[in-house]
């Protein structure tokens, strides 16, 4: 979908679609984005390869582009536990959805070792047969008992370090300000300064 525009900005067939099926990621996105990149979204749950994060976003990313036939981005995100040598990583939410937020406590008890990081890899695709180009962001922290709200995902359970508080025990603002999701979109954001994309109008 993205043909070459003059000069070295390359316009894109329409506004980049966010294509996800959780409403609190677009919730983040959409905060931390703020004006700077014209987005709209999509809620579709899309089907993930298994392997490694940054490939399965990129799989994500495809997928997606083809449901749209335009540019889009996705994301995936991991939760990954040090002295599971990265797991349960892309699996988290399968993970969660059966363990909980205890299970996945339990998890580490045989392991001194309670530092995880959350990774959140972003992939924009500029249309159905384009190469996916990949964002990372990664926040370090620990696995703890549960403190907090409990209205995202695992973010009662991790306490990035630096801090004394449980991502759900922070406010959203702060939260915003060093997540996983928020260093990946820093850089997708001076992607898109950088790559100048311009769109065309809606015929
Ligand atoms: O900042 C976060 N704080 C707490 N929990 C989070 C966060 N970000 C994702 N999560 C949860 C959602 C899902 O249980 C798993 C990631 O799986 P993941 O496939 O990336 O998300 P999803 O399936 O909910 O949405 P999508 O349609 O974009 O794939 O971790
Ligand atoms: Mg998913």
């Amino acid at each position: 979908m993205a043909v070459a525009g003059g000069g070295r900005a390359l316009a894109l067939a329409q506004p980049v679609t966010f294509v996800t099926g959780n409403a609190k990621k677009l919730e983040e996105v959409r905060a931390i984005l703020g004006n700077s990149i014209p987005f709209r979204s999509l809620k579709l749950d899309l089907p993930e390869l298994q392997g490694e994060p940054e490939e399965i976003s990129r799989e994500k990313a495809r997928l997606a582009a083809k449901e749209v036939n335009g540019p889009v981005l996705v994301e995936d995100t991991c939760l990954c536990f040090n002295a599971l040598k990265g797991l349960p990583g892309p699996y988290i939410k399968w993970f969660l959805e059966k363990l909980g937020h205890q299970g996945l406590n339990n998890l580490l008890m045989a392991y001194e070792d309670k530092s995880a990081y959350a990774l959140c890899v972003f992939s924009l695709a500029l249309g159905p047969n384009a190469d996916p180009i990949t964002f990372l962001g990664k926040t370090p922290g620990k696995i703890v008992l549960p403190r907090g709200p409990n209205d995202f995902g695992w973010d009662p359970i991790f306490q990035p370090d630096g801090y004394d508080q449980t991502y759900a025990e922070m406010a959203k603002e702060e939260k915003n300000t060093i997540s996983h999701r928020y260093r990946a979109l820093a850089q997708v954001k001076s992607h898109f300064a950088e790559a100048k994309y311009t769109f065309q109008s809606e015929p």
